[in-house]
């Protein structure tokens, strides 16, 4: 039933990216039915004429028939396969969009949690490896094909004899019997692989990323990556050794019974030729007939069988692709009312929250107020929450209780993307894509303003680097597409960053230790122009440069979740027990002569 409704969802899914794709399955499933009868049925009316009239306007129309027909259903049949090859890759490459969406537009937290990052890692390697889809598909096509045979063919056998029927009924229900024992098996099989391969998944994934090569070689994590790669290698190839031996000896089994099934036909289709015991006789083209419609039946229901566990191991190969595509997107969070002017006012009402699945608090309910226009520096320890504020912020996250308002609503009823755009937030993490300069900052706004990219360029202090660039802004970030293409260094490229947010015509500009890479120099011009860069926006910096606070309005100060400050520079360096005073003198210290 699992099987059943997988399959379901799967389909459903690719009608859904190619309707067509299922006309052209049907129609050749038909074709292939459509070749089997002619060739059982025609057979047997040439013979009757050549042994009895020998009619040759018939004999020569019965054999045109014959010819014509194979010659037709062969070109229509090749021609389809040359289509759904096509088709094939067309819908591989869909499942791939499909699946670049889903990450795109899927809440955000499962993206953080371990369970679904490591399913996402196998619902890529599903849609990219094993020729799941394509295995999937054109064993759910031929399966459709199979069953049109064996039911046509039924029905061709029945005009020979009922009891023939009962008698392939027989047989038919202990191969079916077999292969639901065995379908039984092979679905407790890949649920049982499952943890195994998933860990063998994560460490082959780990000795894949280029990103931690610097540490694997330094560390020398290579020969303990290959070694676990290596144990859980095993594992998986005694576990398919277990499975393929239980294969082969179901396989065998239903080969006998199939073997059977061929006797029991010629048997009983010979017997009507040469005695009456079981119903009238019956002529040689009856025979050929009736003994080429049970050798192809026999052929399709063995062939059915194949389909079927090859569809069930399929989707357990796709498993993990539907369990990821069926996961929520962040679009569908609620929220009507469209987000219009400026960030008047935000505040943090009694805000708790911890992350999903962790039962420890990370903000113990807090509460602030920002008015426009305010420039607000939250400090605190490592791991105090203050990235924790941003992510719900930006709705990456939803407070476990409390709420947050901003211009006197709650963030979550505003509609989604109306609401992002009125917030520019740079992570300690940010990301700078394989596009040119102007690209990454102007695609934000999806727009075309060299003069204010340029003007933002020169305000970040990037005028000089981009001089130097043969192509200026215009040039490409990463040579991995673009032997032409540049390399920045942090500090430059957290610039570029900070220039992409301040780009977005946002109200709300969120600094999450954006200057962390910058040379001292550059830190102090970036924060001495700050306010003036960011002009009339409401903004929030995250710094454990405790001088960047001087320039703000007001300083958070959290301490494990809760709030212990909040107020000016001046005010809380009067208070010499307080948090920020500590951070702030026990920085201050080292640079003083
Ligand atoms: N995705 C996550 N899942 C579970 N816990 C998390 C997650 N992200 C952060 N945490 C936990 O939440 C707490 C607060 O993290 P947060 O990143 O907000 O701290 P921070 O004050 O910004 O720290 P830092 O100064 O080190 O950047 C930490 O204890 C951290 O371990």
């Amino acid at each position: 039933m699992y099987q059943i409704n997988s399959l379901k969802r799967f389909m459903v899914m690719c009608f859904r990216i190619s309707p067509m794709y299922f006309i052209l399955l049907c129609l050749n499933s038909l074709a292939s039915t459509g070749q089997i009868l002619i060739n059982v049925i025609l057979p047997k009316h040439l013979i009757d004429e050549l042994i009895g009239n020998r009619d040759e306007k018939k004999l020569l129309f019965l054999g045109a028939g014959v010819v014509l027909s194979n010659v037709f259903f062969a070109f229509f049949t090749l021609t389809m396969k040359r289509l759904m090859v096509i088709k094939n890759i067309y819908m591989k490459e869909k499942m791939n969009e499909a699946m670049a969406a889903k990450i795109m537009n899927v809440e955000f937290s499962f993206l953080e949690n371990p369970y679904y990052l490591d399913l996402k890692e196998r619902a890529v390697f599903a849609a990219n490896n094993q020729s799941a889809l394509e295995n999937l598909i054109n064993n759910v096509a031929d399966s459709m094909k199979n069953m049109f045979t064996i039911v046509s063919l039924l029905a061709v056998m029945f005009t020979l004899s009922p009891v023939f029927i009962i008698l392939l009924g027989a047989t038919i229900g202990i191969t079916l019997l077999f292969q639901r024992f065995f379908a039984k098996y092979q679905m407790q099989f890949f649920q049982d692989i499952i943890p195994i391969n998933r860990k063998y998944g994560y460490y082959v994934g780990l000795a894949y990323n280029d990103k931690l090569q610097k540490d694997i070689r330094l560390f020398h994590m290579g020969d303990m990556l290959t070694d676990r790669v290596g144990e859980y290698n095993n594992e998986i190839n005694n576990w398919f050794t277990a499975y393929h031996k239980k294969q082969g000896l179901f396989l065998s089994l239903y080969g006998i019974i199939n073997d059977l099934q061929a006797a029991l036909s010629y048997g009983y289709v010979g017997l009507r030729v040469i005695s009456d015991v079981f119903g009238a006789r019956i002529g040689i083209g009856s025979f050929t007939m009736y003994v080429s419609a049970a050798v192809n039946f026999t052929t399709a229901t063995t062939a059915f069988g194949k389909n079927v566990m090859t569809v069930i191991q399929m989707l357990g190969y796709l498993e993990p692709f539907m369990e990821f595509m069926a996961l929520p997107d962040e679009e569908k969070q609620e929220g009507t009312i469209s987000f219009k002017g400026e960030i008047e006012t935000l505040s943090f009402e009694n805000v708790t929250f911890s992350y999903p699945g962790s039962t420890a608090l990370v903000l113990k309910g807090i509460s602030f107020q920002i008015k426009k226009g305010e420039k607000i520096s939250i400090v605190g320890i490592n791991g105090a929450g203050k990235s924790t504020i941003v992510k719900l912020l930006c709705r990456l996250y939803r407070p476990t209780s409390g709420k947050i308002y901003i211009n006197g609503q709650d963030i979550y009823e505003y509609e989604f993307s109306s609401y992002m755009k009125t917030v520019a937030a740079v992570f300690q993490d940010y990301k700078l894509f394989a596009f040119s300069i102007h690209e990454n900052i102007a695609g934000v706004a999806r727009e075309n303003d060299r003069n204010h990219v340029m003007e933002i360029l020169n305000q970040v202090g990037l005028q000089d680097k981009i001089s130097t660039l043969p192509q200026g802004a215009d040039s490409l970030f990463g040579k991995s597409y673009d032997e032409n293409g540049i390399e920045m260094s942090g500090g430059e490229g957290q610039k570029v960053a900070i220039a992409r947010a301040l780009y977005k015509k946002a109200s709300l500009i969120i600094l999450d230790e954006p200057t962390s890479a910058l040379d001292p120099l550059a830190e102090a011009e970036i924060y001495e122009k700050f306010n003036q860069l960011v002009g009339g926006k409401t903004a929030l910096y995250i710094s454990h440069r405790m001088s960047s606070s001087v320039f703000c309005d007001k300083i958070l100060v959290l301490d494990k979740g809760v709030i212990s400050d909040f107020d000016s520079h001046r005010k809380l360096m009067e208070n010499k027990d307080s948090m920020y005073y500590k951070l702030f003198n026990s920085q201050a210290v080292n640079y003083q002569l």
